[in-house]
């Protein structure tokens, strides 16, 4: 079993006004096999946690640890953190222009792997991939989500969380921009990760619906920079309900 742990986590930005704390305090502990649903509203610092797990330069961990089985994961390079079994998906999928899906998704996973993956058995598990997230086999050879629709991208970012296998993988909106067929097809998708890898997953969304496919172990409400409270799937009910009211009285904002 691994362990992803996040622990008083504290990440400022550096703005034009100066450094501004988004991440107040955040822990958080995801071993295998769990999935924790992440809700908050707008601004209040989920994207930023994502991205910080991720490595991304521009947010500054002023203080708190984020460990991977004990490992530092902060002092990891980007690419080191996804050799070490975290995955992101991104809320923005980026283009790669020139760069065929067929050889980024070789590419990406050797070098994860450290060594090739076997032509044959690797083209047939791309093949099977791409059919069970229903992605036309004519995605193979075009450019990595250039000119790709917004749920296209979505699909291909599980479709690499399927070949990659990675130990736990942060969803950021996942679901946003997708109808429901293909809400449906990729949360399966997200399923089979858990089901067959064990994965651990760290799940942003507004939105319940997609809590119906993808069942969460546990919800975490996030406010102003930090976990306001934390509970299972009946949160997610009643935030449906009533709205983060209650949690935002509770930090004054
Ligand atoms: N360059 C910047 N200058 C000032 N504030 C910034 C900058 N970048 C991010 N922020 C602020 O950081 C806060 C957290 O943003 P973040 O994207 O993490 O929120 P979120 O919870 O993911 O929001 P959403 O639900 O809208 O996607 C926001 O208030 C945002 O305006």
């Amino acid at each position: 079993m691994s362990t992803l742990e996040i622990k008083d986590l504290h990440v400022s930005i550096e703005t034009e006004q100066g450094a501004k704390e988004i991440l107040k305090g955040v822990s958080l502990t995801i071993d295998s096999g769990e999935t924790h649903a992440i809700m908050g509203p707008n601004g209040s610092g989920k994207s930023t946690l994502a991205s910080t797990v991720a490595g991304h330069p521009r947010y500054e961990v002023t203080s708190g640890s984020i460990t991977l089985d004990g490992e530092d994961v902060l002092a990891m390079e980007v690419d080191e953190r996804a050799q070490a079994g975290l995955f992101l998906a991104m809320q923005y999928p980026v283009e790669v222009p020139g760069v065929t899906m067929t050889n980024f998704l070789r590419t990406a996973k050797t070098a994860l792997d450290g060594e090739a993956p076997k032509l044959r058995t690797w083209t047939k598990e791309v093949k099977e991939a791409m059919a069970q997230l229903k992605i036309d086999a004519d995605f193979a050879n075009r450019n990595v989500n250039e000119g790709f629709s917004g749920g296209e991208k979505k699909r291909v970012e599980i479709l690499q969380l399927e070949l990659f296998k990675p130990k736990f993988a942060v969803l950021d909106e996942t679901d946003s921009g997708l109808d429901i067929d293909a809400l449906r097809v990729v949360s399966e998708g997200v399923n089979r990760a858990h089901s067959e890898n064990n994965m651990g997953t760290m799940l942003i969304t507004h939105y319940t619906r997609i809590l119906n496919y993808i069942k969460p172990d546990y919800v975490h409400v996030f406010v102003d920079g930090q976990i306001a409270e934390q509970g299972g799937p009946e949160l997610a009910d009643e935030l449906e309900a009533n709205g983060y009211d209650r949690f935002l009285a509770a930090v004054g904002a």
